[in-house]
């Protein structure tokens, strides 16, 4: 479990981070979003420590986070790590002999994934020579590569076909599922939405919301839709029913308690047809505009 706490981070007069606190939990995805300049990649440097942060510390299982514990980390930086002009196959061994795994088993484990990419026989090329999609690819297998304790990573489905998403993401659900946990950034918030158990927003250096993403979309009141045979006029002033828009047999509404819904729903009922009767879902990015106005 890796645990931010109050990290503040000054450049000059610009303060990047103001006392940014999240925890990354064990075994799961932790979404990191945010607009441009929030300081997502910031945080993500101080937690590796190629920057330090101005006041606050990075806890590793309560611990401080050390230089041993970090080189144990997969990351992925945003500027990405691997080198453009070099073959592939052995940056990826050589970045697994960083993680301590012997010369060849690097070398095996390097070749399995990227067979698994479908890079199999790509291996001597120049990672420059890959398309663009396929140099993501691996990138994120050179996070990956040598049993990493915890993952961090910068945008890492950014350039990606939704296909190369569904695949990574199995990838690192290998991960998550031996119970390292997962942070990842990203400008998608329709796929963090998908694919993390765990949202964190920031917004101008703070957090401004973190939660599940069932807990994020629930927070204020639920409206419900209802589409009835007949006029729903009814609705208005009955009490425990807030009228948000109404517009002959649908309406949206919100309601004080269960008990509220399940006598207007009854009532509905008893008058004609219902066609439909239910919460609206919010997406999540009404939420995320709302906290990061
Ligand atoms: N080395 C630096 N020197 C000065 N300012 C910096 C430095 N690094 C980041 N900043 C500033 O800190 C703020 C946060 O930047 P950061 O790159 O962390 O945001 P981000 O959320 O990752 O944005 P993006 O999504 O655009 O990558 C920005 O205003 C940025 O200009």
């Amino acid at each position: 479990m890796l645990d931010i706490d109050s990290v503040t981070r000054r450049f000059g007069d610009l303060t990047a981070l103001d006392n940014v606190s999240f925890t990354v939990p064990d075994g799961g995805f932790t979404g990191f979003v945010g607009g441009n300049g929030a300081g997502k990649t910031t945080t993500m440097r101080i937690i590796m420590g190629v920057l330090a942060p101005t006041s606050g510390e990075v806890r590793w299982n309560g611990q401080p986070l050390t230089r041993q514990d970090r080189a144990e980390f997969g990351y992925m930086p945003e500027e990405r790590g691997l080198y453009p002009k070099q073959p592939i196959l052995p940056q990826l061994a050589f970045l697994g002999e960083l993680h301590g795994m012997d010369a060849r088993d690097a070398k095996l484990v390097a070749r399995e994934l990227l067979t698994r990419f479908n890079l199999g026989d790509r291996t001597k090329d120049k990672l420059e020579k890959l398309s663009l999609g396929n140099q993501q690819r691996v990138q994120i297998a050179g996070a990956v590569i040598g049993e990493p304790k915890a993952l961090i990573l910068d945008e890492p489905f950014s350039g990606l076909d939704p296909e190369a998403v569904d695949e990574m993401f199995t990838l690192l659900t290998e991960f998550t599922k031996a119970g390292v946990p997962v942070l990842f950034s990203s400008h998608q918030l329709d796929l963090v939405e998908r694919l993390c158990d765990q949202i964190v927003i920031l917004s101008k250096g703070h957090v401004v919301a973190a939660g599940t993403v069932e807990e994020l979309r629930n927070v204020g009141e639920t409206q419900h839709r209802i589409v009835a045979g007949g006029d729903l006029g009814w609705l208005r002033g009955r009490p425990g029913v807030g009228v948000v828009d109404l517009d002959g047999p649908e309406a949206v509404v919100t309601f004080d308690d269960d008990t509220a819904a399940q006598s207007a729903l009854a009532e509905a009922l008893g008058r004609g047809p219902v066609h439909s009767f239910g919460p609206i879902v919010r997406p999540l990015s009404d939420y995320y505009r709302e906290v990061t106005r």
